[in-house]
């Protein structure tokens, strides 16, 4: 299985319409892969707070009329990465969408962890409430975003709903790359999945981005890593490796659920 995962620049100098439109060719110019990446909140940058009300978009907006038509065009899995949506009863949530080869969407994935303690995404944006996994021909995606890889449980509900793949969409600082390379091998190791990591590139809101998005096999093996500037990291993996994994070494099966708390 081929995966690509653009590591997009997010910078304040391009508008939200031109990074939107380049975003879009960089998945057509992925034609050949079987899985394309873009980030979290590409359009806006992550920590771009001030701009959250005002780029929001009703889910089937022009960053879901874009990334499915980018997605046809390529013929490819897309994960289209996430953008600011306004629901109907007015909450704002940090949403992902998943687009098949024929640029039909097949699941969207409200962030469940909202970052920032007691303000930005985390007073300004509502919680998903809802796991979510994506069936595609060669593996079962596991879908996570940016802060929720410092949640273990979220990764081991994934693994019970059938995730051998997780992606990880991210728009993670520079000053915190050190967790970003240990949760991601973590995350795979006590999983035994792949994690697909990845993060932005440039700086938005005087905070630089941390790029080194990872791709990490079943063992905790990095299969590749970017550097820190925009780029496409693409790696071949064979998915049945997962579940190789958990047979030959069936940690799993010995998880010890409902053990009594201290008295
Ligand atoms: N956008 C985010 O979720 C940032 C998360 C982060 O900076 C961290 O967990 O550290």
């Amino acid at each position: 299985m081929r995966a690509s995962l653009i590591q997009i620049a997010v910078d304040p100098d391009e508008s939200v319409e031109d990074r939107r439109e380049r975003a879009a060719s960089l998945v057509v110019g992925q034609r050949g892969s079987d899985l394309v990446v873009l980030p979290e909140l590409w359009p806006v940058g992550a920590f771009s707070y001030p701009l959250f009300e005002q780029e929001a978009e009703p889910l089937q907006g022009p960053t879901h009329e874009a990334m499915a038509k980018a997605a046809a065009e390529a013929g490819v899995w897309l994960h289209a990465g996430s953008f600011v949506e306004r629901a109907p009863d007015g909450t704002l949530y940090n949403t992902a969408l998943v687009f098949s080869p024929d640029g039909e969407r097949s699941a969207v994935y409200r962030k469940i962890h909202r970052f920032g303690f007691d303000r930005g995404e985390a007073v300004m944006m509502g919680a998903g409430e809802e796991l979510v996994t994506v069936t595609l021909p060669q593996t079962t995606l596991g879908l996570a975003t940016c802060y929720d890889l410092r949640f273990p449980e979220q990764f081991r509900g994934l693994v019970d709903a059938g995730a051998e793949t997780f992606v990880v969409a991210a728009g993670w600082p520079e000053r915190r790359r050190a967790h970003w390379t240990l949760l991601a091998r973590a995350r795979a190791v006590e999983n035994q999945a792949y994690v697909l990591a990845l993060s932005t590139a440039g700086s938005h809101a005087d905070v630089p981005q941390a790029g080194h998005s990872i791709v990490v096999d079943p063992l905790g093996e990095v299969l590749a890593e970017a550097g820190v500037g925009e780029e496409v990291l693409t790696v071949e993996f064979d998915p049945a490796k997962a579940g190789e994994t958990r047979e030959h070494f069936p940690a799993l099966k010995d998880r010890r659920l409902g053990i009594a708390p201290p008295r």
